[in-house]
């Protein structure tokens, strides 16, 4: 579904441009061309991303949108005409994202990535960690405004603690000077479990000391600002961090997931597994489908991709606590650490439920089956890789559709 958009702007031909950009950008853009209209609007829906408000319309000529649109809890980037110091400092201190002079076309140019950040931002979790309430507080706030989900604590000891507890944090916002532990040190912590692309990290610091900025970065942090700082400068960073950030993310996916199935690929289950394991149970099963030629041969490759993608779902549903991975063609292997005798009976069951299963494809029906090969123990992952690799085979030479385990 597409995101929506609140544009209350009085100018037609604005209205026209941000339609044509926001759509390309992939936004639906709904406009309310006055005040009263956008009341009308709101009234009835509230499911948009945020809203666009040009400062001065016919019924508001002074930025009167802006608490109205601020109170139904949408937040706002604000369109000005004419730039002034006042306006500027009017319009923040209301508490709105950002405002942006609607003199060019790098205007809108700004507007589209911001407004893609707000939308990429509630996957982010961001934990600040600041003794003072007062600016905890308010980064909270500032925080929020961006759609991120925030966790807050008073110190390096505390944060830590926090971290633990919740794994999916991307973003530490931190100040220096803080009891029990204090910034620096809390950086430099973290960075031995937590790479600078895992965990982003914005170092703050009241402090007169100018050489804070070479301290936290040295520390490990991925940027600093001393305070006080002022919002557009805090959120210029925030963005540049998760750009940064994001970009890693889809990297790494490029570099250890399969396209097609979004199984993991060879590289990362090598990564993985290649140091051995400590784990009490230790087991990895080689999958294969059987007579997948065929499958190309009578459905297309398109076909052939339909069945991979669903075999992978199966796979992912049924070990959900094990490394799955797609080994390349129609080769699949599953790394788990459960008990053996769970293991194999789940490994009968996937098969089962893939013998069974009809899947449809351009109107005709699509059966497979697969050949299991799997091997346990606290052997090498070369060795046990081998092993399963020879079951599998045994399975194909005897009739496949079996899972072969001894
Ligand atoms: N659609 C599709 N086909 C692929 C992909 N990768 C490999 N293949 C096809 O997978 C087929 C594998 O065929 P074979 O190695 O002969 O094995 P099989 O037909 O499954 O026979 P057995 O393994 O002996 O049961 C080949 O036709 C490849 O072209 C892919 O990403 N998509």
């Amino acid at each position: 579904m597409l995101c929506k958009i609140l544009v209350v702007e009085d100018s037609r031909a604005f209205r026209k441009y941000l339609n044509i950009q926001l759509s390309q950008a992939g936004f639906q853009a709904v406009f309310a061309e006055s005040i009263a209209q956008a009341h009308e609007i709101l009234a009835r829906e509230n499911d948009f991303l945020c809203s666009v408000l040009d400062y001065c319309l016919p019924d508001g000529p002074d930025g009167e949108i802006i608490d109205d649109v601020l109170n139904y809890g949408l937040q706002a980037i604000i369109l000005t005409a004419n730039f002034s110091e006042h306006i500027r400092e009017k319009v923040l201190s209301k508490g709105v994202i950002d405002y942006l002079l609607k003199d060019s076309a790098s205007s809108v140019s700004y507007l589209i990535p911001l407004l893609r950040r707000l939308q990429e931002n509630c996957r982010h979790k961001a934990l600040v960690v600041e003794d003072s309430k007062t600016v905890r507080t308010h980064l909270i706030n500032l925080l929020e405004r961006q759609n991120l989900q925030v966790i807050a604590a008073e110190n390096g000891t505390q944060a830590i603690e926090l971290l633990q507890q919740h794994t999916n944090i991307s973003l530490i916002i931190t100040d220096h000077d803080m009891p029990e532990k204090d910034g620096i040190t809390m950086t430099r912590e973290i960075r031995r479990n937590f790479d600078r692309n895992q965990l982003a990290i914005l170092g703050l610091s009241g402090s007169s000391d100018r050489s804070m900025t070479a301290r936290f970065l040295k520390a490990g942090a991925n940027d600093f600002l001393y305070k006080p700082f002022n919002q557009e400068e805090f959120y210029c960073r925030i963005h540049h961090i998760l750009n940064m950030k994001d970009t890693a993310d889809k990297l790494y996916k490029m570099a250890n997931q399969d396209a097609l199935t979004g199984l993991w690929n060879r590289r990362y289950f090598f990564n993985q597994h290649s140091r051995g394991t400590t784990e009490e149970h230790n087991n990895i099963a080689m999958l294969d489908i059987d007579f997948f030629k065929k499958v190309n041969d009578n459905h297309g490759h398109d076909g052939g991709d339909a069945v991979l993608v669903t075999v992978a779902k199966q796979l992912q549903h049924h070990f959900s606590d094990a490394t799955v991975a797609r080994f390349g063609g129609e080769e699949f292997c599953i790394q788990s650490n459960i008990d053996r005798t769970i293991f194999v009976s789940q490994l009968e069951l996937v098969r089962l439920k893939i013998e069974q299963l009809i899947m449809s494809h351009n109107g005709t029906e699509i059966n497979i089956t697969i050949s299991i090969g799997a091997s346990f123990g606290n052997k090498s992952i070369d060795e046990m890789l081998s092993e399963s690799d020879a079951r599998l085979y045994t399975a194909k030479k005897n009739g496949r559709n079996q899972v072969v385990w001894q």
